[in-house]
């Protein structure tokens, strides 16, 4: 399935002047001299296409620093005059957006604690109408694919068509190395979904740690990510929000440099040949595993059906172990990840329950 959204390709409205595409600035706006030297270190990278900064933030607890509020806009604004660079600001409410936009500021963008928000949204998208300016949408603090292209969808139906998405990772009561967790499966899945939608990575939120910023950073350009918003602040020792995840602009210049970039496609013929060969490998692999899925559960249809007159219940644990221990022993044979063994099995285990279970019910019924 493909979404309908009306949105303008990102080159039509991003001028981009180094590949990769990095929108970078402090996490918080803190004072004038903070913001407009960090402006400057990250122009002089040349490296940076957009300068960022949170002037208004929503925090956990009340009592932290909530941002610097609407004098931001007036700092931001100079360090655009004095660098050249495009600004952006997180919008959380329609008297945001109404500072913001009057304020001439270039690109908008809806953090994950609003996109959570299906009101909170809607209010941001009835002040953008009328207004043709840039708005990226986060993802919700959530893994919830929905809310996140609903979000797209009422800023789209407000009329913004420079629209991208931003993945910062979701928030999770495991506790991993990153503050948020990638779950990159949602955003290849936004990526599926809306193939013209451009989708950016945060791997500074996902971090939380400056040192992980590399990794998941080229992971995400390695996904075919089209740019990376990563804060960078003038002495991140001393920032005032987020000091663990925010790195120099020396630091973010030097990471840069080591990005590798990957194209989308290879047009060399001798490289498009030998795809079509190994592809069309895949295909034959892939029909011989569906026929064999298939085969698979006619078996377990008919063991259903033996079951059910029998009286033997459907779930076998003991079974179900002896297959799962057996298959991962195999898969680690065949270098599979057992985690990977362990997910297609369980898959498959679930529809054979399925199976039997709508035997089981079909057969009590007609017993009525
Ligand atoms: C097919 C059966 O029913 C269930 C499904 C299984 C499977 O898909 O392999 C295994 C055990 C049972 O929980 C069975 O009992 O063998």
């Amino acid at each position: 399935m493909k979404l309908n959204l009306n949105i303008q390709p990102l080159s039509s409205w991003m001028n981009v002047t180094h590949q990769p595409l990095v929108i970078s600035g402090p996490c918080s706006a803190e004072t004038e001299e903070q913001l407009l030297a960090t402006a400057r270190l990250l122009k002089a990278t040349g490296k940076v296409s957009v300068l960022r900064a949170g002037i208004w933030k929503p925090r956990t607890r009340p009592g932290e620093f909530e941002g610097i509020g609407s004098i931001g806009l007036e700092w931001l604004n100079k360090a655009k005059a004095e660098t050249g660079l495009p600004i952006a600001v997180e919008v959380a409410n329609a008297k945001h957006v109404k500072e913001a936009l009057a304020a001439g500021v270039d690109i908008l963008w809806i953090g994950a604690r609003s996109t959570v928000n299906p009101f909170t949204v809607q209010e941001i998208a009835d002040a953008l109408e009328g207004h043709d300016v840039p708005v990226m949408v986060k993802n919700p603090i959530n893994p919830d694919l929905s809310l996140w292209i609903g979000a797209l969808e009422r800023i789209n139906r407000a009329g913004i068509t420079k629209l991208a998405a931003i993945h910062r990772g979701f928030s999770s009561f495991e506790k991993t190395a990153f503050r948020n967790q990638p779950m990159w499966d949602l955003a290849i899945s936004l990526k599926t979904l809306l193939p013209q939608l451009p989708i950016l990575n945060d791997p500074s939120h996902i971090c939380g740690s400056r040192e992980l910023i590399p990794f998941i950073a080229q992971k995400a350009l390695d996904l075919d990510m089209q740019g990376l918003m990563i804060e960078a602040h003038i002495d991140p020792s001393v920032a005032w929000t987020d000091a663990a995840q925010q790195v120099t602009p020396a630091a973010l210049s030097e990471m840069i440099d080591g990005f590798v970039l990957r194209k989308a496609e290879s047009k060399n013929p001798d490289f498009v040949d030998k795809l079509a060969v190994m592809r069309e490998k895949i295909d034959q692999i892939d029909d011989q595993i569906f026929q064999k899925l298939g085969e698979r559960m006619k078996i377990v249809e008919q063991i259903g059906e033996y079951k059910r007159d029998n009286d033997v219940t459907i779930l076998q644990v003991s079974r179900w172990d002896e297959i799962l221990q057996k298959r991962t022993a195999y898969g680690s044979v065949l270098k599979l990840e057992k985690d990977f063994t362990e997910k297609v099995l369980e898959l498959i285990h679930s529809e054979s329950i399925r199976k039997q279970t709508a035997i089981m019910n079909a057969t009590k019924a007609e017993l009525g």
